[in-house]
């Protein structure tokens, strides 16, 4: 019987990061192994300067490495490409292109054409329920709004993984779990893969499968939950003693390092 290997859709191996020259350079990330299976759901967590935007942007391609591999469906990544959507915490949209425009300017710079760009945007502005707003400027809409344009912008060249640094840290709490069912929809709909940043464990736990707890000096993985909760989750699945117990082992879990990093 022949077993055939499945390749992960990301894999990090043994992967260094150090920023700096000489003897001011310092060493961030050490020895980062990490595989995401395709259509998993990530979150990495750990306490502040561990080093998970560093990682993020190394996997977006904006930031480079010093050893190790890094790979997309087995094939290395060189730098930035349409594969990865990115979505940070800043909206990084253009202030003076509406909604709609946003989304088309990013489809340009891909190369689409005129009436494709158009057709395109305008099914990922209704994706993220927008079509009301397509031709709202970013100082018209709220910071939820700012951020469904900029997982549209992401999502509309149809990438293959999307990658969130933080990208409901500025909202509040309840526009929060509004943009968190939204994204779990889209992910659900579109089989995507997902590398999500984020401070908060309980957004974590309700999102993932998987959490990666970060460690620090230099950043590590420390340890990684599997998330067994069933889906789909509802609000007030964060209610039940099965997802408080697992949000308590992760806190523990950067506690841990928190604690390091006073104690040095
Ligand atoms: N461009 C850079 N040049 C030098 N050092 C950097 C640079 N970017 C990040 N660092 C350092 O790398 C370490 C990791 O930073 P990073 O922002 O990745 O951590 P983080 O875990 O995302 O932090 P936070 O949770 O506070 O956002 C920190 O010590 C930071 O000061």
């Amino acid at each position: 019987m022949t077993v055939t290997a499945t390749v992960p859709k990301l894999q990090l191996s043994g992967l260094n990061k150090s920023f700096g020259r000489g003897d001011k350079r310092i060493q961030v990330l050490r020895d980062i192994d990490l595989s995401l299976a395709d259509n998993e759901f990530v979150s990495l967590v750990g306490t502040s300067g561990c080093g998970k935007s560093t990682l993020l942007s190394i996997v977006a391609g904006l930031e480079d490495f010093d050893s190790g591999t890094l790979s997309v469906d087995g094939a290395p990544v060189t730098g930035p490409g349409l594969d990865r959507g990115v979505v940070f915490q800043s909206y990084t949209l253009l202030p003076w292109l509406t909604a709609q425009g946003n989304v088309e300017f990013a489809l340009k710079a891909a190369g689409y054409g005129a009436g494709e760009r158009r057709d395109i945007a305008r099914e990922h502005i209704e994706l993220v329920k927008l079509t009301k707003f397509a031709n709202a400027y970013p100082s018209e809409l709220s910071g939820g709004m700012k951020q469904r344009v900029a997982i549209a912008r992401a999502l509309s060249y149809r990438p293959k993984m999307l990658l969130m640094d933080e990208p409901f840290g500025a909202l509040d709490a309840l526009t929060r779990h509004q943009m968190q069912e939204l994204l779990t929809r889209i992910w659900e709909e579109h089989r995507l893969t997902v590398l999500f940043v984020t401070h908060d464990v309980e957004e974590a736990v309700y999102l993932s499968d998987r959490i990666v707890v970060m460690g620090i000096g230099p950043g590590c993985i420390k340890q990684t939950f599997d998330v067994d909760l069933s889906r789909p989750r509802e609000p007030d699945s964060a209610s039940s003693a099965e997802f408080i117990d697992l949000q308590r082992e992760v806190l523990r879990s950067i506690r841990e390092e928190s604690l390091k990093v006073e104690l040095a």
